[in-house]
């Protein structure tokens, strides 16, 4: 099923009829799934759709089959705590037409394969469970290091979020020893066609509390070697990615911390793909993927996944490894290259 092509109605608009509700104050996000909205707007009429009207979870649109059946659910139910509904007051309006979010939504894809762009690889469940809860009781129980928005913690060398480099004179130790399975299992990904000798020494941990993402950006090539993996702990995410038509080496942003970004960066002159990233799976960007495309994780609190809309969890864990750059990056993309400036 597609997205839908409706929002929520601006100012004289909002007393226009249509088939197609906007309602607020309801989805996922509080606990009230599709089906059970659809469920109860369907005692005025045949519901043709209920659809995320943005990326909050918690507005959707109603689509009627006609313009009566939404009259008499915009009576009964506008302004009222609904008791099928978690007792919520739902605030209605009649939706118009296509809003510049949704047409901004990009298709997620669920596997490297289907979201073809070169040097991306992805393996599902690259560790358990219980390797999971170790490594999450590992960080947790070390100190963190508060950014704007999220929490970060640096091993091997400190990542220097102005400069977005490594100061190599500091080094800050081994990596701990929690990360020694992960490392030794990267070599599976060799396996893939992924060539490359594999010594990482960098390791940052985030941690994105839900709604929390980050800006686009290219890790920095003077910084780190050419193979940067990224193992998604606790909660999900997706992670587009944008290949702009004219190089930019820097991020799009304007914020230090890869914090702030706006969703919509009007998406005309890149590319864009994205993927989803669930809980204990391995990702890694390498060629193509690591030096051209810059990478993203839009701010979102549910995303759209195929037809699903998957909330984030209450948090998502991830360690970027990565091999600290010793000499000028000389890769084959000048464009987007800082040592080939
Ligand atoms: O959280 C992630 O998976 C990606 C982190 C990242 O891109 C970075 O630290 O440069
Ligand atoms: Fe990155």
């Amino acid at each position: 099923m597609g997205l839908p092509r409706f929002t929520r109605p601006k100012g004289g608009d909002a007393n226009c009829s249509s088939p197609n509700l906007y309602v607020a104050n309801c989805g996922p996000a509080v606990g009230l799934s599709f089906d059970l909205i659809a469920s109860v707007f369907n005692k005025y009429g045949e519901v043709k759709g209920v659809y995320a009207a943005d990326e909050s979870g918690t507005r959707v649109i109603v689509c009627f089959d006609s313009e009566n059946s939404a009259n008499s659910a915009m009576e009964a139910l506008h302004g009222n705590p609904c008791p099928h509904l978690g007792g919520r007051s739902l605030h209605i309006r009649y939706s118009v037409q296509l809003s510049d979010q949704v047409k901004d939504s990009v298709q997620v894809s669920l596997t490297d394969s289907e979201l073809q762009v070169p040097g991306v690889y992805l393996l599902h469940d690259f560790i358990t469970v219980r390797e999971e809860e170790g490594l999450l009781a590992a960080v947790d129980s070390r100190p963190w290091h508060h950014l704007a928005k999220r929490r970060v913690q640096h091993y091997g060398y400190e990542f220097c979020y102005e400069t977005r480099n490594v100061n190599t004179n500091q080094y800050l130790g081994k990596l701990p020893s929690f990360v020694s399975p992960i490392l030794e299992r990267t070599s599976l990904f060799q396996k893939l066609g992924c060539s490359g000798d594999i010594v990482l020494d960098q390791l940052t941990v985030n941690e994105y509390p839900t709604g929390v993402g980050l800006s686009p950006h290219v890790d920095t090539h003077s910084a780190f070697e050419g193979l940067i993996f990224s193992l998604s702990l606790a909660g999900p995410c997706i992670m587009e990615f944008r290949k702009y038509s004219t190089g930019v080496w820097f991020s799009k942003s304007t914020s230090n911390s890869y914090d702030e970004v706006s969703d919509s960066d009007g998406g005309s002159n890149f590319l864009r793909k994205a993927i989803y990233l669930p809980p204990r799976s391995m990702l890694l960007l390498s060629g193509e993927a690591r030096y051209a495309w810059h990478h993203y994780i839009p701010h979102h609190r549910v995303d759209r996944v195929k037809d699903n809309v998957v909330r984030r969890g209450s948090r998502r864990v991830s360690f970027t490894l990565r091999k600290v750059r010793r000499g000028p990056c000389q890769c084959q993309y000048p464009e987007y290259c800082d040592s080939q400036k």
